[in-house]
């Protein structure tokens, strides 16, 4: 068997683990409160899908959402990792989409039900080709944006993020453990918005990648 290659770790079934409302404009937009500690969801390896594959619409949604993110993509376990070796532990980024059935993660927030069923579905997390660690010497500090149908919806850099990538890496890793080919998504800036059967997603980080999506219908 071939050596595990850290560039296609969607293929090892590690975690993902996603954090919310990690910018102030976007918890605004949605009326969510500005929040004191990172509010963390999971999505199931399942989630994934790579370019050349559709988003596919869940058959029980009317508001499927984009939400453009940067992914952390781990190289070294750990748990309860200080900050101050955080990034030790990341050997990479993923451009990434945070797709929420927006409907369905109301519905379920009125309720006080949890959004496994907003978030976790097949296909809600396209992701773009590995980005080793070197090629982003400042993580805190890039733009990312995402077009629907060539019109510009999401631009926004990580320098609004909340809470930073060591503090997240530090903050999960005392309650869930790290290990090597999990991903973190970092959450979204504002400009979520409703896309459709059909609809093309671009979406990029300035100088480094840019990856498109279909939207489609199981068949
Ligand atoms: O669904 C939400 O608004 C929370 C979230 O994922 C984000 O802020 O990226
Ligand atoms: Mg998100």
């Amino acid at each position: 068997m071939s050596a595990r290659n850290i560039a296609r770790f969607w293929e090892w079934g590690r975690k993902i683990i996603c954090v919310g409302r990690n910018y102030a404009d976007h918890a605004i937009e949605l009326k969510n409160a500005i929040p004191s500690e990172p509010v963390l969801f999971l999505k199931p390896p399942s989630a994934y899908v790579r370019e050349g594959s559709p988003i596919l619409l869940p058959f029980y949604t009317s508001n499927l959402h984009h939400e453009v993110e940067l992914g952390v993509v781990i190289g070294k376990g750990g748990t309860a990792i200080p900050q101050s070796s955080a990034m030790e532990h990341v050997a990479g980024y993923v451009l990434c989409l945070d797709m929420t059935a927006r409907d369905i993660q109301d519905e379920c927030k009125s309720k006080g039900l949890p959004w496994t069923l907003a978030k976790a579905f097949n296909t809600s997390c396209p992701i773009s080709d590995f980005i080793p660690k070197e090629k982003i010497p400042n993580p805190g500090s890039i733009n990312l944006w995402l077009k629907v149908n060539d019109i510009v919806k999401q631009n926004g850099s990580t320098s609004q993020m909340i809470f930073s990538i060591p503090y997240l890496i530090n903050y999960i890793s005392e309650i869930i453990s790290l290990e090597e080919g999990d991903l973190i998504l970092t959450g979204t800036p504002k400009g979520v918005s409703s896309v459709q059967e059909q609809d093309e997603l671009q979406a990029g980080i300035d100088g480094i990648v840019t990856m498109t999506f279909k939207v489609d219908r199981k068949s």
